[in-house]
């Protein structure tokens, strides 16, 4: 799969808490052959058991098939759903890492910059796809910062530099458009950006047009604020489809 051209490319989140829960949610997302599923790890309650976590992370794999798959650790500061210290989540990052269950992993901007490197690193060492990323879930930073924070992900090694923020104005909603617009002129990685909330639904259908490539859309339960429901976002991406 190439992110970065033609119409963005639709990621599906599983939430399951347990094994069983994350299997069955994998079967019906499947069925409806979405390009990426995101596995939101932070909501499994066994995923400090490395063990457990390959384990269900090789069945998903295999319930999946051909559909790749993106791990995301999110932090509680981040919107996630679990508190864990840094060494933790380096932890459980390498673990998903040397797994070989997965195409691609979240890695988080701003933990200490030497581990990111480090992680990113081993990622690539391993064939597994960097996406890095950043969520405000209070506020938009102003342009410059955001255009600033994707900069600094490449520069860190992204693959692919992800920013999510949220809008308290139609105007914050431009901001995060035209931050979008401007990384996309100036860096040669492909962007995931989104506003969130309901306000922040446009951009999630946009970015074919400022330059977003990729955006998450939900099979039963979302993962954040203003998710769109993939019949819905696919749809709606195909009519904004540019000529
Ligand atoms: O980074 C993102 C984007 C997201 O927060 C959203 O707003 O759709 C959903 C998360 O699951 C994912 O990791």
């Amino acid at each position: 799969m190439t992110l970065g051209t033609g119409r963005p490319k639709i990621a599906v989140p599983i939430t399951g808490k347990t094994a069983s829960e994350i299997i069955e949610q994998a079967k019906t997302i499947a069925s409806k052959t979405p390009d990426l599923v995101e596995w939101r790890i932070d909501f499994y309650e066994d995923v400090t058991d490395a063990q457990q976590l390959v384990t269900t992370g090789k069945q998903l794999h295999d319930t999946l098939g051909s559909i790749p798959i993106l791990t995301t650790f999110r932090t509680k500061g981040e919107g996630g759903e679990l508190q864990l210290s840094d060494d933790q989540y380096f932890e459980i990052c390498k673990t998903v890492i040397t797994a070989g269950f997965t195409d691609a992993l979240d890695v988080e901007r701003y933990h200490d910059e030497a581990s990111v490197k480090a992680l990113v690193n081993k990622a690539h060492e391993n064939q597994v796809v960097v996406i890095m990323s950043n969520h405000d879930f209070d506020k938009t930073p102003d342009q410059t910062d955001i255009v600033g924070r994707l900069t600094s992900m490449v520069e860190l090694g992204a693959d692919v530099a992800k920013m999510a923020v949220m809008p308290q104005s139609a105007d914050d909603v431009l901001t995060l458009l035209a931050a979008t617009n401007q990384a996309h002129q100036e860096l040669d990685q492909p962007l995931i950006t989104m506003s969130m909330g309901d306000l922040g639904k446009v951009s999630r259908i946009s970015g074919e047009v400022f330059g977003s490539c990729l955006s998450f859309g939900s099979v039963g339960a979302g993962s954040a604020p203003g998710q769109i429901s993939l019949d819905d976002l696919r749809h709606d991406l195909n009519d904004l489809k540019l000529s």
